[in-house]
């Protein structure tokens, strides 16, 4: 990354009140780098300048910082991360966090478990697989105290995939673009549906670019029923309360 992608960096992250150390700023260098090495071989992400990857895929992941619902030493699947948003950037600022990101993908999990280990960011533990799949695993229903996603599916199919893994009281934090009025009043049913409620709604602007965001946190308050997931894309077919668009 060059110095003026760094200050890039500084600001956009400065511009959420986050001021990154020097090992932060080497840690996203080099995931910059990886990152623009791998994507020349396999097409991980449509984001090429250093620009983009820093404010659109680094600064944009830490968005889910807001309202400080990721602080401290939490159980954290990232469902969907694709090649590690905002999994990667959130590991790297809060060492604290274990981290799951999960794809179903697989080139993009194989990038994802690179880059952790080159970036030494053990706590990170990429998994293969399907939300739904995971769903209904023993071995993840139920643990996580959180859920986080960015740019994955729409509300109402986000609750269904993650309530079910969350432990009663975890909270799902779903980073969106501007959010439309019917799409979250399915998303609130849909909680309802699957054991939580939406807690907050909060848009805010991208730093430095102003793009419309929004950052959505749905609670559980109990436990989800055994009829969720559905199976595997029937949440994105047939969306709880929402017709797909
Ligand atoms: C638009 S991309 C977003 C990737 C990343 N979160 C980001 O913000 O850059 C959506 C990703 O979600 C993954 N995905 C969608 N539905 C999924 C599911 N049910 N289980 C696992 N991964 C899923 C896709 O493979 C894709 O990589």
């Amino acid at each position: 990354m060059t110095p003026e992608g760094e200050q890039l960096l500084r600001d956009g992250l400065g511009a959420l009140s986050i001021v990154p150390s020097p090992e932060h700023i080497q840690q996203f260098g080099r995931l910059h780098d990886l990152l623009v090495q791998r994507n020349s071989q396999v097409n991980l992400t449509a984001l090429k300048t250093e620009h983009d990857i820093v404010l659109k895929h680094f600064v944009d992941s830490a968005c889910c910082l807001r309202g400080g619902h990721l602080e401290g030493d939490l159980r954290v699947i990232d469902l969907g991360t694709g090649a590690g948003f905002p999994a990667l950037p959130l590991a790297i600022l809060n060492p604290e966090l274990w981290i799951t990101p999960v794809d179903s993908i697989r080139k993009k999990i194989d990038f994802v478990r690179d880059a952790a280990e080159q970036l030494d960011l053990s706590q990170v533990q990429p998994l293969i697989g399907r939300a739904e799949t995971l769903g209904r695993d023993p071995v993840h229903r139920g643990r996580y105290d959180r859920v986080v996603a960015r740019a994955v599916a729409a509300l109402p199919v986000l609750v269904e995939l993650a309530l079910p893994l969350l432990r009663t009281g975890g909270l799902l934090v779903a980073q969106k673009g501007a959010i439309g009025e019917d799409e979250l009043d399915a998303g609130r049913r849909a909680a309802a549906e699957v054991g939580g409620e939406v807690i907050a709604a909060e848009p805010f602007e991208l730093p430095l670019l102003g793009d419309a965001r929004s950052l959505i946190v749905v609670a559980k308050t109990r436990p989800t029923p055994r009829a969720y997931p559905r199976r595997e894309g029937v949440p994105t077919r047939q969306p709880l309360f929402w017709t797909a668009k």
